[in-house]
């Protein structure tokens, strides 16, 4: 498989290159060159296989040969040996046609895992196998960065730098950050939002000369592997409703639209998929664009769900790529009106395209809150605000004679004060976690400033 950039100025690259590179040279986002078949044959034949069989089918394409079947097979297993439910991600019914599908059963109790184990296991084994060292910066918005860390903490071949915006993540995710003691995990909190983070992490890897020096590699949803990793669930899913005889319809909470991009991407291989729905909380930008055609920045707002608390969607690059016919120039012209003027308008066709393939929603926090109450009280089950902002949306969703599933991405524990205040019950973490919120934490605090991060960056490395 040969990987294209959005931006259409960066190399072609095979599978281990782009796993290792991050964003690409031209500033652009990887996609594949052409997307492999999931033939209505092939779903069948994965009826009633097990998570990794079906995570070794559909992802084996998008690697080619460049890992050999055995070595993939085994890292899979790896992967989810350490997920709390044999079905990884196992499907619960709440409704007649409503179904959640509970991601957050890996070790930081939230999505993110299930690629992150995948990804640390690949991204070692073929760091290994050219005997050398990267040097990973992320930016998260509360999970990201507790999955990478606890991934990659045991990494011989990788050390971590993790930015968080300062104060702006739940307690229980800053801690599974910066509690971890490893001497190559390094947490940093930066002053600003989780936009601003992000940006530090492009700026870094759009210096040439210090991206090559450090070895930086990237494993925010810049990196394909994640994409791919989580393209999986969107099949098992799907199987367990009667795919491919059946189509399903799935809402995702949306925030850096690395989640939802995959599920459009199992469409793209013929998943069948009805609607793919963008949940989004207050902020909407993702919801505005696709009522406007206008996609337009205003400021970050704190939520109870911190994680989605994004302007910028990273990943909607990838979408454009595809809805302006994988043309390079109309995306470099539309993220250098991002750039300048903090928005840009879609062509009415591409928007046409959009608004084919997805749906769209935003809830309020009052909402937000309401949902996690009325669902507790309808079906005894506790949503993370996350959750319930794609469960808001969901049964608000046009209906569809397709079942719909929201995917549940965050344990409620994750988020105990928001819980708290929505519903009177505070949930509890894990044991495993009982010395989370007394363990000592490691963080810096810098400003938003990439030169400041960037001589921090090789300090740490020189000391
Ligand atoms: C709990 C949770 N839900 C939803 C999202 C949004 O996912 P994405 O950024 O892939 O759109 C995130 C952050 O990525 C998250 O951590
Ligand atoms: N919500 C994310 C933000 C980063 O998203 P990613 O999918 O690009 O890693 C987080 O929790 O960190």
């Amino acid at each position: 498989m040969r990987y294209v950039s959005t931006r259409g100025e960066a190399p072609e690259l095979g599978f281990e290159d782009v796993l290792l590179t991050g964003l690409a040279r031209d500033g652009g986002l990887y996609v594949p060159a052409v997307w492999p078949e999931l033939s209505s044959r092939a779903i069948t034949q994965l009826q009633g296989r097990s998570y990794e069989d079906v995570a070794f089918a559909v992802m084996h394409p998008f690697i080619g040969g460049a890992i050999p079947d055995d070595e993939l097979k085994r890292m899979i297993g790896q992967a989810y040996a350490s997920f709390g439910h044999p079905a990884v991600a196992p499907l619960k019914q709440l409704d007649d046609n409503q179904f959640l599908l509970e991601l957050f059963h890996g070790p930081t109790l939230a999505f993110k895992d299930v690629a992150m184990q995948l990804l640390a296991r690949l991204m070692d084994w073929a760091l290994a196998r050219r005997r050398t060292r990267a040097t990973i910066v992320g930016a998260t918005s509360g999970d990201t960065g507790g999955a990478a860390i606890e991934a990659f903490k045991s990494s011989h071949h990788a050390a971590v730098f993790m930015m968080h915006p300062h104060g702006r993540v739940s307690e229980v995710q800053r801690r599974q950050m910066t509690t971890v003691e490893s001497p190559s995990v390094h947490n940093i909190a930066i002053e600003g939002n989780f936009d601003d983070c992000q940006a530090i992490v492009k700026a870094l890897f759009n210096d040439h000369a210090f991206r090559d020096r450090v070895g930086l590699a990237g494993v925010n949803s810049i990196n394909w592997a994640r994409i791919m990793a989580q393209t999986v669930y969107y099949v098992t899913a799907a199987l367990s409703l009667g795919a491919p005889g059946r189509a399903v319809s799935f809402c995702v909470p949306t925030g850096n639209f690395g989640d939802i991009f995959a599920g459009f991407v199992a469409k793209r291989m013929g998943l069948p998929v009805d609607r793919l729905v963008i949940a989004t909380n207050v902020n909407d930008i993702l919801d505005r664009t696709l009522k406007t055609g206008r996609y337009e920045q205003r400021g970050v707002k704190a939520s109870t769900s911190p994680s989605m608390d994004i302007q910028i969607s990273s990943n909607f690059e990838r979408l454009l790529f595809l809805a302006y016919g994988r043309d390079p120039n109309a995306v470099r012209h539309l993220m250098a009106g991002l750039a300048q003027s903090g928005s840009f308008t879609i062509g009415d066709r591409e928007l046409a395209q959009i608004r084919h393939e997805f749906g769209s929603g935003a809830t309020d926090e009052a909402e937000t809150a309401l949902t996690i109450r009325q669902t507790l009280a309808e079906t005894g089950e506790l949503l993370d605000p996350h959750t319930a902002v794609g469960y808001a949306v969901a049964r608000k969703a046009e209906a569809s004679a397709s079942p719909m599933v929201t995917l549940a991405t965050a344990h409620p524990a994750k988020f105990p004060d928001a819980v708290e205040k929505a519903c009177g019950i505070r949930p509890g973490l894990p044991p495993r976690l009982s010395g989370l919120l007394t363990a000592k934490e490691r963080f810096t605090v810098l400003p938003n400033d990439v030169g400041r991060v960037r001589d921090f960056i090789l300090s740490q490395q020189q000391a």
